[in-house]
């Protein structure tokens, strides 16, 4: 059961994982939103606990940054340890002028200059879409908190540093709502291995404005998306349909 990845055993990880990129964020998400939580991974630190959420057991554990890393991780939680839902709590960066700093956008579907999806899909374009239906339950707990949300297009980027500023002019102009590094390649693993995927991510910094969180709040600072993604699980469980 333990990977090269993983030294969990056997139902050590719930069916839900939630997948910030920084192990410390899955840290600090079990110690302030779970109970009862036991760490269940700590090989080459990317840190991983299972704990409770109003009495519902859910996993959380880092993915590292970029789709490499996370594709390892997805694929063995799943494969090996039975995850069915994945749920990336990310950060990323705005480029439109109507989403700012704070902001909270959900990826409905995931851009990438990657190649990993045409790998693992005969050299064709895969669409990496989110699970429509806790894309819908994450949404309606957003409302009914009285949050707003953005959902759309994410681009999952190889590169966090773009060589080509011009390119991000290009994604505001299609609509892209943030810029992060993993997305695109949790829904492709995700398709390929049969599990339920979903990226939250709260703003971290406009590209194009120059306006920047500090490491530490995005550590730590972001308690809404947290709120939103944990209540939408629960609704999700209530209406567990794939429509
Ligand atoms: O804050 P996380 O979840 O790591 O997400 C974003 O931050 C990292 C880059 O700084 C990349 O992993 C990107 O996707
Ligand atoms: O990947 C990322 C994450 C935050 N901000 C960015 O510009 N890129």
């Amino acid at each position: 059961m333990p990977t090269p990845h993983i030294e969990a055993r056997e139902g050590d990880f719930a069916d839900t994982v939630l997948m910030p990129g920084d192990p410390l964020r899955a840290q600090f998400i079990a110690e302030t939103f779970l109970d009862d939580v036991v760490c269940v991974n700590r090989v080459r630190n990317m840190l991983g606990f299972t704990g409770t959420y109003r009495g519902r057991r859910i996993s959380v554990m880092g993915s590292g940054m970029g789709i490499p890393s996370l594709s390892i991780y997805a694929k063995e939680l799943i494969t090996e340890y039975g995850a069915q839902r994945l749920v990336r709590v990310g950060s990323c960066g705005a480029v439109r002028d109507d989403v700012g700093v704070n902001d909270i956008v959900i990826g409905m579907g995931a851009c990438t200059d990657s190649g990993v999806n045409r790998t693992r899909f005969g050299g064709h374009d895969f669409a990496a879409i989110a699970d429509f239906a806790l894309t819908r339950h994450t949404v309606d707990a957003a409302r009914e908190r009285g949050t707003r949300v953005k959902v759309g297009n994410l681009f999952s980027a190889d590169l966090f540093y773009t060589p080509d500023d011009a390119f991000f002019h290009t994604l505001q102009r299609h609509g892209i709502l943030g810029v992060e590094m993993e997305a695109a390649g949790l829904y492709g693993v995700c398709a390929e291995f049969g599990a339920r995927a979903l990226t939250v991510c709260t703003v971290s910094d406009h590209i194009l404005k120059h306006e920047a969180l500090d490491a530490q709040t995005r550590q730590t600072g972001f308690a809404e998306m947290m709120a939103i993604t944990l209540e939408g699980l629960l609704r999700d469980d209530q209406e567990p349909s794939h429509d």
